[in-house]
């Protein structure tokens, strides 16, 4: 599976071109991106990135990709990150590793994104991982009743719980909030169903990207393969 991961991230460098302005994903096969890159940049590609999460910075830093922020740039070219599920229509549920938020904002400040994966991501339809919704600590309990009155409005149910690290304590994010997983199984209206969390007042952002990613790379036992989603970048949610 890890060689199908560099596989996919190894065919997305291949879209990379000199003085790209680049966001970086976060997760195991966005690593992979991060390592190939940082090859091409020792043999003198000339490129900048964005990481999406600390984990990645400090990968980054160590392969020796120069690195900036969304306040020094005004755009970024082309986000290569992964995903957990991606379905036909090009949604995805991403958050696996709780770097979401920083994820979106970078996804949606790029020309076009790039899903890499091993394709076991593409699936029929999304909910069978469990969606991450990061939440603000304080008051979690309404924003929990809230939350499930949002699945409720848009067909959905099932048990939600705040993510533990390995070591048994709360997750916390990059930005100091706490994610909420919710088993869902199936979401049979994901830009609904992204529209209704974005308006609880305690989800910071959630793990549906809606309308941002612009293609994606499955790497499977038969090869490669390139989808290209035909609508365009812009219905964002
Ligand atoms: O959304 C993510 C992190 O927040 C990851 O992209 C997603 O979890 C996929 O990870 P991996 O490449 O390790 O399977």
């Amino acid at each position: 599976m890890d060689q199908l991961k560099r596989q996919a991230a190894a065919r997305a460098l291949e879209e990379v071109r000199d003085g790209m302005q680049l966001g970086l994903g976060t997760g195991s096969t966005a690593k992979h991106f991060v390592e190939l890159l940082g090859e091409r940049v020792a043999t003198g590609l000339k490129v900048i990135g964005v990481p999406t999460s600390e984990t990645t910075r400090a990968d980054a830093m160590r392969c020796g990709v120069p690195l900036t922020t969304l306040d020094e740039i005004d755009h970024l070219d082309m986000t290569v990150d992964g995903a957990d599920e991606i379905d036909p229509d090009f949604n995805l549920i991403k958050g696996g590793g709780g770097a979401l938020l920083r994820e979106k904002i970078v996804a949606a400040a790029s020309d076009r994104m790039i899903v890499i994966a091993d394709d076991t991501k593409w699936v029929p339809t999304l909910g069978k991982f469990p969606l991450p919704i990061e939440v603000i600590p304080f008051g979690l309990g309404a924003t929990r009743r809230a939350i499930e009155k949002a699945f409720a409005v848009c067909g959905v149910s099932g048990q939600m719980a705040v993510r533990k690290a390995k070591d048994g304590h709360v997750f916390v994010t990059d930005g100091g909030h706490w994610i909420v997983d919710a088993q869902l199984g199936c979401i049979v209206d994901p830009p609904g169903l992204a529209t209704a969390l974005s308006a609880i007042p305690g989800v910071v952002e959630h793990g549906l990207f809606i309308g941002l990613a612009s293609s994606a790379v499955l790497a499977g036992g038969e090869g490669i393969r390139v989808i290209e989603r035909r609508k365009p970048k812009g219905d964002q949610v």
